[in-house]
């Protein structure tokens, strides 16, 4: 069973205008709303592709009552723990100029709802722990790195969790004391993190301090990961244009999808890339175009980068 975990679940709204201008009215052509945060991404796209999966999000509020209503209306499998404040909503402005986004903070957590969270990951017994998203504010500067150290794998001892951290800034830093599998950062968040301008430095930087492999998300030029077993760049075929929010939830359900299998490294980052392209091409984040996936899959070039001295 792969899980994921959203300590600050959103309500996310798209709108759809003709041209994003600062300081403009705009009239939405189109308005959705629909469960969100990055976790419930990734759970949506392993959903699609028919994968057991289970999110863990927290609701409050009436936002929150929408998002446990739409998670149940999506068929998607979900452990909602209750909060006492209101649940966020996250804007994506979809426009000629491509994707804006306003994420609201979101409600603290109080200690018990803490407690709650980590319970309910406990419970769901994760084969492939996903951790996703910013933290609400005011979460303990560990959270991540607690909820990481403390899930009891259904599938072994300790030795054989897997987990995933998708996540930024400080709460990344952080999270990696609880000794992530994989780390998933873009490039710029990857950048910020570690003060290094070279990607392949920077996440060995990261290996060091915690995660056992690093994949970055490169935009249209791919992903790189620096890995235990070696260094590969995965290139997409071709560029794409669309709604890219949501395409690095859609190389966390890939790699998720793959560390559950042991696939191996090339075969990993050909569906990563390949899945990241269909979240581009679909409507909403958390939506894959799937005959893309498919096409994709066969025309990922993955390269291996030469070894580094450390
Ligand atoms: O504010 P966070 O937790 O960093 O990101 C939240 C969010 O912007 O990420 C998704 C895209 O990855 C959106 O669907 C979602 O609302």
């Amino acid at each position: 069973m792969i899980v994921t975990v959203t300590p600050n679940t959103a309500l996310d709204v798209t709108y759809t205008v003709d041209e994003l201008r600062p300081g403009a009215v705009h009239r939405a052509r189109e308005v959705r709303h629909r469960a969100g945060g990055k976790g419930v991404n990734v759970a949506r796209v392993l959903h699609a592709l028919g994968v057991d999966v289970r999110a863990v999000v927290t609701a409050g509020g009436a936002t929150g009552t929408a998002v446990a209503a739409d998670l149940a209306a999506a068929g998607l499998a979900a452990d909602v723990v209750p909060i006492a404040g209101e649940t966020r909503r996250t804007t994506t402005i979809l426009g000629s100029g491509g994707a804006t986004l306003l994420n609201e903070p979101g409600p603290e957590l109080g200690s018990a709802e803490w407690t709650a969270l980590a319970a309910a990951v406990a419970r769901s017994r994760p084969e492939v722990l996903v951790c996703s998203g910013s933290l609400p504010p005011g979460a303990p500067a560990d959270a991540y790195g607690r909820l990481l150290a403390s899930c009891p794998s259904g599938s072994g001892p300790p030795a054989t969790w897997l987990s995933i951290l998708d996540t930024s800034g400080p709460a990344l830093l952080t999270g990696l004391a609880g000794k992530p599998t994989v780390v998933k950062p873009n490039i710029e968040e990857l950048r910020e993190v570690t003060g290094l301008e070279d990607p392949v430095a920077a996440a060995t930087e990261l290996r060091r301090a915690g995660a056992g492999a690093v994949v970055v998300s490169l935009g249209a030029e791919g992903l790189l990961a620096v890995t235990p077993a070696g260094t590969w760049q995965a290139t997409p075929s071709t560029a794409l244009t669309g709604n890219s929010t949501g395409a690095g939830d859609a190389v966390v359900a890939a790699l998720a999808l793959g560390l559950s299998r042991r696939e191996p490294w090339p075969e990993l980052l050909r569906r990563a890339v390949a899945l990241s392209g269909a979240a581009v091409l679909g409507p909403l984040a958390g939506d894959v175009d799937l005959a893309h996936y498919h096409r994709e899959r066969e025309l990922v070039a993955v390269r291996a980068q030469p070894e580094r001295e450390s």
